[in-house]
């Protein structure tokens, strides 16, 4: 796919003024059981605007994590624009680039995997509005997104939007990303419990034993193949489809606060999991979250954001 679409490019050189803007949202993976294979796109939302131009990388970044990230190439929106512009045979002279960032970075709501289609999808948007070629499909946004990421849930939700299951195949030396977008039943509600402090996905994801019992991966197959049926035809079912026993526990011991909020939403009946890698929880329902609940919540520090299941990436 991607091979085919750079032959159509190959050493083609952006003129100096084309521009794209990208639209892309944050996400919720893991969905309690679905570890690694189960997302949802929130209506959280960064904002991308490159223009192509004669030299240098210029990086301007309003909002979250404004100070703390890089103004150079090593900006992830900057790495992951290069890299489509490479995959598509394309060079740019220069890029300026304009990130207006509103999801949260290191809280478990998808800004990396968000940062990381936006620039693809603006490498992709930039080649497209100079009529080098057509913009990239979704199969081959989700996969170059989730190389940089090393797993599909959070690229593929920010691509497709809504609900999206998905899985890896390996073919030959190479894994293949995958997705399906899930239509959620209307009725469904996400709030986002959104504490001040930060985790790393990637330090979180080293604390997960490489082997676990069977009767967790039998609980966890069910309750995932479950979560699937709930999110789309039953919500009634979402208590016991947000169960977990496959990442939850193990990442507990640094996320105290978390691990404790989840415990007292899902002892008041309401289906919540860590998002994520966390440290935000995600409740899911199909009413607005209690006043009870929404106190223990503020009372430990988490800000509660009710927020709209989001369509995929858009690219202009
Ligand atoms: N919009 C962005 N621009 C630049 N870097 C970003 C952006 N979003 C995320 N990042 C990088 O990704 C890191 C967070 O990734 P991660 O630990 O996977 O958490 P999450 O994706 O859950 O927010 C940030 O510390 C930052 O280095
Ligand atoms: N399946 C991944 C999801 C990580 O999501 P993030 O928003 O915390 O980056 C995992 O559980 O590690």
């Amino acid at each position: 796919m991607l091979s085919d679409f750079a032959s159509e490019t190959m050493t083609q050189t952006l003129p100096i003024g084309t521009t794209t803007r990208v639209r892309v949202p944050g996400s919720s993976a893991n969905l309690g059981a679905g570890f690694d294979c189960l997302g949802l796109a929130l209506g959280i939302h960064d904002d991308i605007e490159v223009t192509v131009v004669d030299e240098g990388v210029h990086v301007d970044v309003f909002g979250e994590a404004a100070d703390a990230v890089p103004r150079d190439e090593r900006h992830l929106v900057v790495i992951a624009i290069r890299r489509g512009l490479d995959a598509s045979g394309v060079h740019a002279p220069g890029l300026a680039v304009r990130c207006e960032s509103r999801i949260p970075h290191s809280r478990g709501l998808g800004s990396s995997a968000a940062a990381v289609v936006g620039g693809l999808a603006a490498a992709s948007g930039l080649i497209a509005n100079a009529g080098l070629a057509d913009q990239m499909t979704d199969d081959e946004l989700i996969q170059l997104a989730s190389e940089f990421e090393g797993h599909p849930d959070n690229a593929a939700a920010s691509v497709l939007g809504g609900g999206v299951v998905t899985w890896v195949e390996t073919i030959g030396d190479t894994a293949v990303y995958r997705a399906h977008r899930l239509a959620v039943h209307p009725a469904i509600r996400a709030t986002a419990l959104i504490p001040m402090f930060e985790s790393s996905t990637n330090m979180t994801r080293g604390l997960l034993p490489d082997t676990v019992p069977r009767a967790d991966a039998v609980f966890n197959v069910s309750r995932a193949a479950l979560c699937v049926h709930s999110l789309t035809s039953d919500p009634t079912s979402l208590v016991a489809a947000t169960a977990d026993r496959l990442h939850q526990d193990y990442r507990a011991p640094v996320l105290p606060q978390s691990a404790a909020v989840v415990e007292a939403m899902r002892s008041s009946g309401l289906a919540a999991s860590i998002s994520g890698a966390g440290p935000t929880v995600l409740v899911l329902g199909v009413e607005p979250l209690p006043e009870r609940a929404v106190g223990v919540a503020t009372d430990q520090g988490f800000a509660v954001r009710e927020l709209p299941i989001a369509g995929g990436v858009e690219i202009a």
